[in-house]
């Protein structure tokens, strides 16, 4: 772990923020006043909801205040779309990516500058251009004629941090750039972030990953309710007062438990493929245990939890199904998996996706809807729905698992970030399955609302639920898991006991077969080693 020093000329400075509020419904931003340094990398940090895309898109031009002022480089600064604060030089990496996916990596990189000649494009010029453009973060491997939709969410996230990285930005806000990046992609962010500070860009970085809050930023500003509550130079700062900070209570570390009681077997596959992407795999789920599944890019972490759930179908291979206990126990054997997650989700089979936009919510919809539509059955009688009862239901999910919103009728796509995911969460905790399989479930969850869902994965395991989770977090599994498989090329490579890991054993088993596939377009291309600062954190697949 590394602090920066702030370059000569910090001292100047270039973002001044007065008084800035938002209200929607409710003030969701209140009397914010900064001042961002050339060179200097602020970490913004708080809880989900707190109100840290909402300032940062008031900085970027995508959300008008509601009051408060801002000057940029001591001129008064009002930017009325997110292009307008780019012609003054502000840009921001969002956590939506803003690609075109049809268009080639080069045209999305250059969009706004597309050399040509007579009405003609340069097709030569704009492929240099983006080569030139591409390399400055490590990624001169990708042709800059493929299609964006050609490319895994990683790579993406790469081009949309490279179409950001020009050369008159002033601002750049990033906001969790490094959600879906390899620990090598991260890395050439680091070092790219570190030029920009160099050359005296003011960097504004927002994420829940404290170690690289430490590793870049200068100083710490926490948000709380929409207020800063702090500002403070990094250096010095331990992750647990910035926690304390962000939350307002101590969070204990989930860490050293000893292992679940596992009781039966409650899911097997057998042999289960498809194609090259999964191998062949075996694997048991008990009742009552978390088991984790950790993997490089590209290993078959997540196209095996597809297979397990019915979204993709397997050409090979059977699931059994092993239902209760004495007589009423049974064995259901379902070749080739599941026909689809419908039947899955009948069987008693939950994911908790990792795309929480495309997969798992009703956007438009309320929060209570999204809570108890996965089982409508239990908020109605005779066929008719119970609204008291499934005002009822919501209000207590919202309540258990502290999801920041004006009421249960708010529109989900006007939730923060992770307050999305924890209504994720709480449409399968509605349902109560009873094998739920998890990807990624905390990605853009603060440390606060993590430490809720893993009580709430607790209480599962304790109701004799089997847990099945995929994370690129390597201590989130170590927390969490009383197994953990590694998957490498497809195959299932090992499966270690809490108490018989490692980092370094996970991470070897994790490299062992690392070569064999090859890329999907939902996985990017990277089995480089991780590096030290970023260890624990294997690649998404
Ligand atoms: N268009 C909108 N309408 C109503 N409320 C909104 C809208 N956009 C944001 N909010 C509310 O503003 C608050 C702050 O949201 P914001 O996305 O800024 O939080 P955040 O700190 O970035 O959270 P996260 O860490 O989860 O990304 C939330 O309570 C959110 O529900």
């Amino acid at each position: 772990m590394r602090h920066s020093t702030l370059p000569a000329g910090a001292a100047l400075p270039v973002l001044k923020i007065d008084a800035v509020g938002k209200d929607y419904a409710a003030p969701v931003l209140d009397g914010v006043t900064l001042t961002l340094r050339a060179g200097e990398a602020l970490a913004l940090t708080g809880e989900n909801g707190a109100g840290k895309s909402t300032l940062s898109k008031i900085i970027c031009g995508l959300v008008t205040p509601t009051r408060g002022h801002m000057s940029l480089g001591g001129q008064a600064f009002a930017p009325t779309s997110r292009r307008d604060a780019e012609r003054q030089g502000v840009r921001m990496v969002m956590q939506e990516l803003g690609l075109v996916a049809t268009l080639s990596v080069a045209e999305n990189l250059l969009l706004d500058r597309l050399p040509h000649r007579a009405g003609w494009l340069r097709r030569a010029e704009l492929h240099a251009l983006a080569a030139h453009q591409l390399a400055k973060i490590g990624m001169q491997g990708i042709d800059p004629g493929t299609p964006v939709s050609a490319l895994g969410i990683g790579q993406q996230q790469m081009v949309e941090i490279a179409r950001n990285l020009q050369d008159d930005t002033r601002v750049l806000v990033l906001d969790e750039p490094t959600a879906m990046l390899t620990p090598r992609e991260t890395t050439h962010l680091f070092e790219q972030i570190d030029l920009l500070k160099a050359q005296g860009v003011a960097i504004i970085y927002v994420s829940h990953r404290l170690e690289e809050l430490q590793r870049i930023c200068d100083t710490v500003a926490v948000l709380r309710d929409g207020r800063l509550v702090d500002v403070r130079p990094m250096a010095g700062v331990r992750e647990a007062d910035i926690v304390e900070r962000m939350v307002g209570r101590a969070v204990h570390e989930h860490e050293g438990r000893p292992r679940r009681l596992a009781g039966p077997v409650v899911m097997q596959a057998h042999g289960i493929g498809r194609a090259q992407v999964v191998r062949d795999v075996d694997l048991s789920l008990h009742a009552g245990e978390v088991m984790g599944l950790a993997g490089l890019v590209g290993s078959g972490r997540t196209e095996l939890v597809r297979l397990l759930f019915g979204a993709d179908r397997a050409d090979r291979g059977e699931l059994t199904l092993h239902a209760g206990t004495g007589d009423a126990a049974g064995v259901r054997r379902i070749p080739k998996g599941w026909r689809s997650p419908m039947q899955a989700i009948r069987a008693g089979i939950g994911l908790v996706t990792e795309d929480r936009k495309s997969q798992g919510l009703l956007l438009a919809q309320s929060i209570r809807v999204n809570t108890t539509l996965s089982d409508l059955g239990a908020v109605s009688r005779g066929g008719w729905l119970r609204p008291a009862f499934e005002r009822g239901i919501a209000r207590r999910f919202v309540e258990r698992l502290r999801v920041r919103s004006s009421s249960i009728e708010q529109p989900v796509a006007t939730l923060s970030g992770g307050n999305q995911q924890k209504v994720v969460f709480a449409r399968w905790l509605h349902r109560e399955c009873r094998v739920l399989l998890l990807d990624e479930p905390t990605r853009g969850v603060d440390v606060g609302a993590r430490a809720d869902l893993y009580a709430e994965l607790d209480r599962m395991t304790d109701a004799g639920r089997a847990l099945l989770m995929v994370s690129s977090d390597l201590r989130e599994l170590m927390a969490m898991c009383d197994r953990i498989g590694v998957m490498s090329g497809g195959r299932l490579v090992a499966v270690f006991e809490r108490g018989q890991w490692t980092e370094q054993s996970l991470l070897a088993a994790a490299f062992s077969d690392a070569a064999v596939l090859p890329p999907t377009a939902t996985d990017a291309p990277s089995f480089s080693p991780p590096p030290a600062a970023a260890s624990t954190d294997c690649a998404s697949s």
